[in-house]
């Protein structure tokens, strides 16, 4: 589904307008979502409170009392911050509602009260504070609960930061379609259980908006995964090489191999320094080995094995040797190449040559990022708070004219040329030791296998995430590959 910035969304709004679908239909619509949700959700509910702001935001919220008093049967409240502007649509809505209406400041949030929060959504501009944030204090502190209306007031809808406060709500209803600041964190967390409303703007409306955002679904990459061919032979199926790291760290590198062949990878070979070979030996059935001493032996290896995918960082190392070859890799391969973890650190210290070197049109190249190496790699984009990760995350691609994996609880996928999508089928459980060298070695083998490499990506981080929730409690890195496999190969069978 498309992710709209609330600019977006803004302009999804003019559209419908000017498709016959006018705005005050819209608030209408959204008050009555709204109402619909409260009532599903909140049954206990003894009374429900609306704070209603001076925007449209506000304007759905005087909308949703009204039809809450009409069908709830329950004590509604309406308490206000500031006044809607004289023949908005906000000041009509406010219009048809018949109850008193309070000043927030004097509001007494109760716990057996439903709090409507409908002070600020998209058109947050600054800040949340003063009697706004009091009241919303008061409101956690009672411990009601509380439904958002588009978004928790205080929430960025592009970043999913909090501007000065914002609440728990136990639900949010949003309306046509999520916003960044729904999926990333700590928005997503914010909002309680998502809903998004249809309030009946047409789809046609995203036509001339051209969003270049997405929330991962197969949908976006089903047609591109690979499916072999009856008659394909082993290299045919694609040839992943994973570079090893010295002999106490050669786990990462398999886990990788272990997760290309589990994801259709023809054949695997792990590339290994000579003083790992034996440990690697020892481990590895079905994954080749083969040994390099030199950047030119890997680079030997690459065009004489015909390999079509390559992996480097997991449990690399960070020395003179590795950077000679990562920087042989980057310059005279045109192999698709998954660099993670170690190598990105590499990158980093070079980084000012790495990004000159990355313009015009380049072989293609996937970096997977966590937190603290994408800051490594990109200080400039880590600290600028006024971004979001996916605005981060799409700079970040452009420059290294890379498909970025920005990992993390809500992994980014950007591509250098502005398409990114947001993951939401993440789990807690794949915040695990080797987790991201399964990732790596999940791209190289749909990389290998002739997948475009964004669309690659995003199968990669979906597939990685499904795995570990079917998982769940107790998942070691160790058993990702093969639920991997299970979840690739459902998706295959579709
Ligand atoms: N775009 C659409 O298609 C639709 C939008 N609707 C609603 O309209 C909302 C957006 O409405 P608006 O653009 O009027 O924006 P809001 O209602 O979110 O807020 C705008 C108002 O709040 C003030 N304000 C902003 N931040 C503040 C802060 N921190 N402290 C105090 N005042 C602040 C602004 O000066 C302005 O008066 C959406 O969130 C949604 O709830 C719905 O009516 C349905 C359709
Ligand atoms: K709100």
């Amino acid at each position: 589904m498309e992710i709209l910035t609330p600019a977006e969304m803004a302009q999804a709004d003019r559209n419908a307008d000017r498709a016959g679908v006018a705005t005050w239909q819209l608030m209408q619509a959204a008050g009555e979502a709204v109402t619909s949700e409260a009532l599903k959700r909140f049954p206990g509910a003894a009374r429900i409170a609306v704070l209603c702001g001076p925007g449209n935001n506000g304007g759905d919220g005087y909308v949703a009392a009204a039809c809450l008093l009409a069908v709830s049967g329950l004590p509604v409240e309406v308490w206000r911050s500031g006044e809607p502007r004289a023949d908005s649509d906000a000041a009509k809505a406010a219009g048809q509602w018949v109850g008193a209406v309070g000043e927030l400041e004097e509001f007494s949030p109760q716990p057996d009260m439903l709090v409507i929060d409908a002070l600020y959504g998209a058109g947050l501009a600054r800040e949340l504070e003063g009697n706004d944030r009091r009241a919303l204090e008061r409101v956690r502190a009672a411990g009601s609960q509380v439904l958002a209306v588009d978004l928790p007031s205080g929430l960025s809808g592009l970043s999913g930061a909090v501007l000065g406060y914002a609440l728990q709500a136990d639900c949010t209803v949003t309306f046509f379609r999520p916003k960044p600041g729904h999926l990333l964190y700590p928005g997503r967390s914010l909002c309680g259980e998502l809903v998004v409303a249809d309030i009946g703007i047409p789809a046609g409306v995203l036509s001339d908006i051209g969003s270049r955002l997405w929330g991962n679904a197969p949908e976006l990459w089903l047609h591109a995964l690979p499916r072999p061919s009856a008659l394909a032979h082993k290299y045919q199926r694609g040839h992943v090489a994973v570079l090893s790291g010295k002999m106490s760290a050669t786990g990462a590198a398999r886990l990788s191999a272990e997760a290309a062949a589990r994801a259709g990878a023809g054949a695997v070979t792990v590339l290994s320094p000579p003083d790992a070979l034996a440990a690697l030996a020892t481990h590895l059935t079905a994954t080749m080995l083969h040994r390099f001493d030199t950047p030119d032996d890997v680079l030997t290896f690459v065009e004489q094995r015909k390999v079509q995918s390559l992996v480097c960082g997991p449990g690399f190392g960070t020395g003179e040797k590795q950077m000679a070859v990562i920087s042989a890799l980057l310059q005279q391969v045109e192999t698709p190449l998954v660099l993670d973890a170690d190598a990105i650190t590499l990158l980093a210290k070079e980084r000012e040559t790495f990004l000159k070197a990355r313009t015009g049109e380049k072989p293609t190249l996937v970096l997977t990022p966590h937190e603290g190496e994408f800051a490594r790699l990109f200080p400039d984009l880590a600290e600028g708070e006024t971004l979001s990760k996916v605005e981060r995350a799409r700079t970040a691609a452009k420059r290294a004219m890379a498909v970025v994996i920005y990992k993390g609880a809500d992994t980014v996928i950007a591509a250098p040329d502005g398409r990114a999508v947001i993951n939401t089928n993440g789990t807690v459980w794949l915040a695990t030791a080797g987790s991201g060298d399964v990732l790596a070695g999940l791209v190289a083998a749909l990389l290998a296998q002739g997948m475009p490499p964004f669309e690659a990506a995003c199968a990669a981080v979906w597939v990685h995430a499904e795995a570990g929730r079917r998982e769940g409690f107790g998942m070691t890195a160790e058993d990702l590959p093969q639920a991997a496999r299970k979840v690739l190969a459902k998706l295959i069978n579709r």
